[in-house]
């Protein structure tokens, strides 16, 4: 079988082993792996479904696949937190930069700003790419990074503490070499019902008709043929005959047959490529069987162990997985209050569990952002309702003033070829139009064979999507609740509405904002202005968090005594590096208290200025 792998293009090796692996365990004939492999090399045989059957749903191209090669290891609960691998590095560079070029920017916006397109072109839509054996070293993150990157995802449901740190580390690289500014979020795994690993093999197919054994039985070394591993004790007696079994969001499906002790009896319905791990849901009578999942904790301790290594990590996030209540969210903030006085860590709740559904709000006031985790949602509510939901929870974000994230399936296909299908390329344009902060990739860069590409679409489709409905819906804007409460909160509300219109009417090039913790900047990128919105603060944390957010361009700068002289000395520094350029208007505000001169009070105010 060997033998006729180095006919085609072969990108790496545990494409090999994985395909090894695959064949070993039976699930493919041989000639089929040989098919699929043609088909790793390129696009020629794109279409030719006689020869690829992409039954396989979206892991079709799975032999590329990758668990085998990263098993989960037991983790080990740090009590000790060291220094952040590599922050120290990061923090110097910036604070070297701070004093000698008197602020910092991510080198790659620098770039921007100088060339052609100077402002206007700056992409607005936040990039998110999840890290996986595709692109996790330094070289194919530098790949990604210079392709637009902003955020690196590590879903803690794969590969190890000591693969994560490695990857973790490439980020502070990056930023410490190139002058990147990567931010690092973690996923948590969560506790719902899902498969255990396959036994050290990275997929298995499952066919129409096959019968399959579900089962809370351990296995320690390869699976007995047809059975696979569940993680949830109480599955075989929650099961019923007739019961539908979804795997993955609907990648395969499975009827229940028979309970036979421990194990339960099923069917495939739907054929499709099974992956370690996958989430399961039941259906019963056309309703998802809800009960189960209720009982079972947000945070397991697994996932505590992996906030852990978030923390003593240094990362900048950790979203959640299948959120259910705001509760969650409160106590995991509290912890990480608790655990890192120093920096603070964004929470990012992930919709993907029905029940959040229902207290949507709640989890939004709650959370520093929301994630759409489309691909579990789809699995618990009708796919029908997947894109207005995705609809409303953006739009439910924007009111209430918090980020968020579109995920899952953006560009499925490119896992597998290099070009995205046109309904892909709609899918995306419309979270861009619907104007979500953030875009992420999971496959498609974790174990595709196409990341780089797949973030270049991205970023092609963002910034064309973003220019269209600038000039499509120029001032059109619906007016945003008031969402402040205290005295303060409302005028700077106000002042942060106010300086969007301004800019709007004027045709400003970029707001300037100074802020200490980033609230101003936030209140601006809700109102998304047109032009973008550069966001100067002292703290490098508070620099990377902002970086979430539609429009803001993070700076770190240091402040001066008041908004005139941070807006002089910025500017003077910008045009001093070829950032802006004479006749630029700019409009500035700013959240750096400044006594007035005659001292009675804190004055706020709406700066426009035009650069000579
Ligand atoms: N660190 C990793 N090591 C190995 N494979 C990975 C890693 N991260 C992601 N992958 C692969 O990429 C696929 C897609 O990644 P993604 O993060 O969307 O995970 P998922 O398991 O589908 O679940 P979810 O996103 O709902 O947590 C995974 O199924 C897995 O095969
Ligand atoms: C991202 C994720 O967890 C999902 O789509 O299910
Ligand atoms: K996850
Ligand atoms: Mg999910």
């Amino acid at each position: 079988m060997a033998n006729t792998l180095p006919v085609y293009d072969v990108r790496c090796a545990w494409q090999v082993t994985d395909v090894s692996a695959f064949a070993d365990r039976g699930g493919l004939s041989n000639g089929r792996v040989g098919l699929r492999l043609c088909n790793l090399g390129g696009s020629k045989l794109r279409g030719n479904s006689s020869l690829v059957s992409r039954s396989g749903g979206r892991n079709g191209a799975c032999v590329g696949g990758s668990r085998a090669l990263t098993p989960i290891t037991k983790s080990v609960l740090k009590t000790e937190y060291e220094t952040p691998a590599g922050v120290e590095a990061d923090v110097t560079r910036l604070e070297r930069a701070v004093t000698e070029r008197g602020f910092e920017v991510d080198s790659r916006i620098e770039e921007e700003l100088k060339g052609e397109g100077g402002f206007r072109n700056v992409r607005r839509t936040k990039l998110i790419a999840t890290i996986g054996p595709s692109c996790c070293s330094y070289e194919q993150m530098e790949a990604l990074a210079s392709s637009g990157v902003n955020i690196a995802r590590l879903n803690m449901c794969h590969g190890t503490h000591e693969w994560h740190r490695q990857v973790i580390k490439n980020c502070r690289r990056l930023n410490a070499e190139k002058g990147y500014g990567i931010v690092v979020m973690i996923d948590t795994e969560g506790s719902e019902i899902h498969m255990g690993d396959l036994g050290g093999v990275s997929s298995a197919k499952a066919e129409d008709g096959e019968e399959w054994c579900f089962t809370i039985r351990k296995f320690n070394g390869p699976l007995p043929a047809y059975t696979l591993p569940v993680n949830y004790e109480g599955f075989a007696e929650d099961v019923q005959v007739g019961d539908e079994l979804v795997v993955d969001g609907g990648m395969v499906r499975f009827e229940v047959l028979e309970k036979v002790g421990p194990d339960v009896k099923c069917k495939c319905t739907d054929p499709g490529i099974l992956l370690p791990c996958a989430n399961l849901n039941l259906w019963r009578d056309g309703y998802l069987v809800r009960e189960k999942n209720v009982t079972l904790p947000t945070i397991s301790s697994k996932d505590w162990v992996d906030i852990d290594f978030g923390i003593s990590e240094g990362v900048d996030f950790i979203a959640v997985s299948f959120v259910k209540s705001p509760d969650v969210i409160k106590h995991l903030k509290s912890y990480v209050a608790a655990r890192s006085p120093d920096r603070s860590i964004g929470v990012i709740a992930k919709i993907e569990d029905a029940n959040s559904l229902r207290c949507l709000d709640d989890i939004i006031r709650v959370s520093d952002g929301v994630m759409v985790a489309r691909g579990d949602l789809g699995a618990q509510i009708p796919l029908e309702q997947v894109p207005s939901v995705q609809e409303a929870i953006i739009d439910a974000c924007r009111k209430l003033n918090r980020p968020v994230i579109v995920a899952s399936q953006l560009l499925e296909s490119m896992i597998e070829y290099p070009t995205p299908t046109r309904a892909e390329v709609a899918d995306v344009s419309n979270a861009v139009r619907q104007q979500a902060d953030a875009l992420m990739l999971s496959g498609e860069s974790a174990m595709g064979l196409h990341p780089q590409k797949a973030v270049e679409v991205l970023r092609g489709v963002s910034v064309r999507m973003e220019h269209w409905s600038r000039e499509e819906s120029h001032h059109e804007k619906p007016p945003l609740p008031e969402i402040s409460t205290s005295d303060t909160g409302r005028t700077s509300e106000q002042i942060c509405n106010s300086a969007t219109q301004i800019a709007n009417k004027l045709g400003a090039d970029a707001i300037l904002v100074y802020t200490r913790r980033g609230y101003m900047a936030s209140l601006i990128s809700r109102n998304r202005p047109d032009c973008p919105i550069f966001a100067f603060t002292e703290s490098r944390n508070v620099m990377r968090c902002m970086d979430l957010q539609w429009g803001v361009v993070p700076f770190q700068f240091a402040f001066r005594k008041d908004l005139e002289s941070n807006l002089l000395q910025s500017l003077a520094l910008l045009k001093a590096h070829c950032m802006v350029r004479s006749g630029n208007l700019v409009v500035a505000v700013s959240d750096v208290s400044s006594a007035s001169q005659s001292g009675t009070g804190v004055l706020q105010s709406i700066q426009v200025h035009v650069l000579s």
